[in-house]
Formats: structure tokens, sequence, C-alpha cells
């Protein structure tokens, strides 16, 4: 596979940097619904707030950079223009579509953002955790598939009545009725039979798995991973769930592949020194973080049924994230096809 840099920085700085703090938050999450102990509503909400301006959306406040970066070039102000016009068109064209049609934009946000997060996880897995045993298309497409039904799909078998309400809160925004378009989605039959189709796929992705490896472990920490994500989607709500697999899961593993392609915080992975490479981007994502959130304020006053409360200051939030992850979506696929993750 064509990484820049993966080869010299050492496996256990990026374990330690990427992956390891997605495993411990969803350990340290999941332990106390274990127990029993419930959190209240309120407090659920406050990984996604938090990713407003902490790993969440930053993580796509870099696009600009990153196509130009990943071909090897240092981003001159055509590459820059050419991300901010992908930007425009394509995330104009979705925010139009929230405002005509609320129901069919969400729906389209599980699609898209089921697909992003397991081609995100398809990174990872190939390189930074050196898995061989995704040989084919066919595997890969599968693993995006099982990878991206953890987030969207377990929490809709789990807590249907959770992902009605935030389904309701977004399109709610739009259109108070609207919502009711997609009731049968929650329907007991056709949560059951999404569960059986899901859970077929996830053994056969990790059959088939098993028995094309010679490294046993990539497939071990894939297996772990895949059933772990299960548990935790299955037993922490999933407004909470999600928000903090958006931070340390999906955008801190994204945040990695990014320093891998920029030199000079890949030199600092190098000497292993991961705070000097964060800092990098932190700078890097500063500006668009900051631009993104006064778009978000001017959403407030576009939507015909304003936000009040927080769960409808996330709702206009999650709207906001919809409209930019379509275009990140795009620039992330270009970054698949120039790392050759798919082939
Ligand atoms: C919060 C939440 C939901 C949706 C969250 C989504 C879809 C988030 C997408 C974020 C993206 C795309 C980030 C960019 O990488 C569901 C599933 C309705 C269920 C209830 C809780
Ligand atoms: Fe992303």
């Amino acid at each position: 596979m064509d990484v820049s840099h993966r080869a010299a920085v050492g496996p256990s700085v990026l374990y330690r940097m990427a992956l390891a703090p997605g495993w411990v938050a969803s350990i340290a999450v999941v332990v106390p619904f274990l127990a029993g102990v419930s959190i209240p509503p309120a407090f659920q909400y406050a990984p996604l707030v938090v990713s407003a301006v902490l790993l969440g959306l930053p993580h796509g406040a870099v696009d600009h950079l990153a196509v130009a970066r990943t071909h090897g070039d240092q981003p001159d102000l055509a590459a820059i223009a050419r991300v901010f016009a992908l930007y425009g068109v394509v995330g104009g064209a979705y925010a139009v579509v929230w405002f005509l049609a609320p129901t069919a934009a969400f729906a389209l946000f599980i699609v898209v953002t089921w697909f992003h997060w397991g081609q995100g996880d398809l990174y990872a897995l190939l390189a930074l955790a050196d898995a061989d045993h995704l040989r084919t298309l066919p595997q890969r497409a599968g693993a995006v598939f099982v990878r991206g039904g953890l987030p969207m799909l377990v929490p809709l078998l789990a807590f249907p009545e959770w992902y009605r309400r935030v389904a309701t809160d977004l399109v709610s925004l739009f259109a108070p009725d609207a919502a009711a378009g997609i009731g049968w989605a929650f329907r007991a039959d056709v949560r059951t039979a999404l569960a059986v189709t899901y859970g077929a796929l996830v053994v056969a992705t990790l059959a088939v798995g098993f028995v094309r490896a010679d490294a046993r472990r990539p497939w071990l920490l894939d297996a772990s991973e895949t059933l772990g994500l299960l548990a935790y989607f299955a037993l922490v709500p999933p407004v909470l769930a999600i928000g903090v697999y958006f931070c340390l899961w999906h955008s801190l593993r994204h945040v990695a592949r990014l320093l891998l392609v920029d030199d000079a915080a890949a030199a600092a992975l190098e000497n292993r020194d991961p705070t000097a490479a964060l800092a990098r981007f932190a700078r890097d994502a500063a500006p668009l973080t900051a631009a993104s959130l006064a778009l978000l304020g001017g959403l407030y006053f576009l939507v015909p049924n304003p936000p009040g409360t927080v769960p409808e200051w996330v709702a206009l939030y999650l709207v906001f994230i919809a409209v930019v992850t379509l275009p990140h979506v795009v620039v992330v696929s270009i970054m698949d096809r120039e790392q050759r993750i798919w082939t």
C-alpha cells in the first residue's frame, strides 16, 4: 500500500496515539451501563457538544490541505480553492435538500455516515493495524458495511426510541411532522430482519477474514474491535455512544491519517513526539473550525423552527455536520484512491 511515511513511524506510536484512546474510552463508557448505573440524558449530550471544538468537527477542517498532501504536494491556492468549491457545490446542494425534503435528507445522512465511518475503519485496519486478511474488494466492501453498521444500525436495533427521538429532532427543525415518514424503520419486524441480516454479515466477514489471514494478530484486533463495538452500541444509549465514538474513534483515526501525510507532523511522529504532531494539526484545523461554527450560527437563522433546547441545538449541529460530511466523504475517498485502500 502506498501510505507515505507509514513505514518510518513505529506501530507502537500509532497504536498508542490513534487506536488505544478509542478502546479505552469505549470500555470506560460501557462499564457503568453494565453495572446498571444510569447517566442523566442531559449529560449524555456532552461528548457531541465537545465534538464541535475537539476532534469531531476539526477532523474535517483540514480537508482543504489533505488532498494536496496526500498527493505529496504542498497545498497551493488552486488546490485549496478546489476543495472550497467542492464544499460549496456539494454541501450547498445537500443543504437545499434538507430544506425541501428533510426526511429524505436524514435518511441520506445515515447512509453516508454508515459508508464514511466504515471507510475510516477500513483505512485504520489496513494502514494503522497492518491487516492482511482483507485481501479482495468484496472483503473490503464487507468490512466497510460491517464497521459502518456498528454506529449507524446497532443503535436502531437496541435503542429505537432514542433513534426516533434524534431523527425527529433533526427533521423537526424543518418540518414538525415529517419524521412520521420513516416510522416504518422502527417497527419490530423491520428491526428483526435487519438484525438477522446484519448479524449474518458480521459472522461471514470475520470468518472469511480468519481463513485468509496470514498474520493472526491484526485479524484478532479486527474481530475484537467489531464485537467490542457491537456490545458498546448495544449497551450504551446512542447519543452518548455516538458522541464518544465520533471524537475518540472515527476522528482520532482520521487525524492520525492526516498527520502521516503532513511531512512535519510525520517527522514529529517518527521522533515519538505525538504532542508536536497534534499541535500542528490543531493549528491547521483552527481557522476552518472557527468558520464552521460561524456558519452553524448562521444556519440557526435559516431553519424554519430554530432550536431552543440542548437536544435541539445538537440536532442543528448534526444537520450542519451532515452538510459538510458529504464533501468530506469525497475528499476522504480521493485519499482512499491515492493510498490504494480499495485495490
Ligand atoms: C447522534 C445520533 C444519531 C446520528 C448521528 C450521526 C449520523 C452522526 C454523524 C456524524 C458524522 C457524519 C460525522 C463526520 O464524520 C442517530 C444514529 C440518529 C441515533 C441517535 C443518536
Ligand atoms: Fe470523517
